[in-house]
């Protein structure tokens, strides 16, 4: 079976540092990874490469079979690939629902109507804010909107980066139920997970994969990546990942 997504041998340089060095892996369709690591082992570098921001020194990155080398970051939501960012971009001038639809005319969702909107701004939790700037509601609504705002373009791959980045106790807890509910309606989207909340990840994803200065040192599934003592000493310099 075509894996949803595979990544083949990326290197990303910086200034003659490897931010990603001979990173290769497999994911299949429908599953949820997260990707962990400590900070400036490479997690944003491999999103930005996966997301078509940044071009990788060589390797490939293969989304449900087809090579998005040459495809640029704008248009690999056409291709089944979309992100959040660790600081929500919405259009400040666009009410939350609004917002959302831009992701249906971005994405492969234009037949989408604001119906389709308010529905997945109700699985995630904030249809009461549909008609609220978001200047006016809550950092973590914000965030989720984001994500509904990439659902509602039908990903295949969604790339969420820090999505718990800043949020209360009380927001990730939101946040971990509106995934919950996410994965429970779209069995075959598959997830990568950018995130520095361990237990959170480990709470929605059944794969793990670890980077480490740049490298892949673990990608597995969750409860034995977290087991995995190299892990836990390269990733935490500590034999604990609670
Ligand atoms: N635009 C850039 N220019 C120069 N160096 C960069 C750039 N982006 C990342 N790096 C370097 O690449 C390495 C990996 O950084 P990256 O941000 O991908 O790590 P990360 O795991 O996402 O870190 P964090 O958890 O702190 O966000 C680091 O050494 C970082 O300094």
């Amino acid at each position: 079976m075509t894996a949803a997504l595979e990544v083949r041998e990326l290197y990303m340089t910086f200034s003659g540092v490897d931010a990603l060095s001979s990173v290769s892996l497999s994911v299949p369709q429908g599953t949820w990874m997260g990707l962990i690591g400590p900070n400036g082992s490479g997690k944003s570098t491999m999103l930005n490469v996966l997301s078509g921001l940044y071009k990788p020194r060589a390797g490939a990155v293969v989304v449900s079979g087809s090579d998005l080398g040459r495809v640029p970051a704008r248009s690999r939501i056409k291709h089944g690939v979309c992100r959040t960012f660790q600081h929500p971009q919405l259009a400040a001038s666009l009410t939350i629902l609004e917002n959302v639809m831009v992701g249906a005319v971005r994405g492969r969702g234009a037949s989408a109507d604001d119906e389709t909107g308010l529905q997945w701004l109700a699985r995630l939790g904030c249809a009461e804010y549909a008609e609220h700037l978001p200047a006016e509601v809550p950092y973590g609504v914000q965030k989720r909107a984001e994500v509904a705002r990439a659902l509602i373009s039908e990903p295949s791959l969604l790339l969420l980066d820090e999505p718990a980045a800043g949020l209360s106790a009380r927001e990730r807890a939101e946040l971990v139920a509106a995934l919950r509910e996410v994965r429970e309606v779209l069995p075959d989207l598959t997830l990568c997970l950018v995130e520095h909340d361990v237990g959170l990840v480990a709470s929605v994803c059944t794969e793990l994969a670890v980077l480490s200065a740049g490298k892949l040192i673990a990608h597995g599934p969750t409860d034995e990546v977290l087991a995995d003592d190299a892990v836990k000493l390269a990733y935490l310099g500590s034999r604990s990942t609670t």
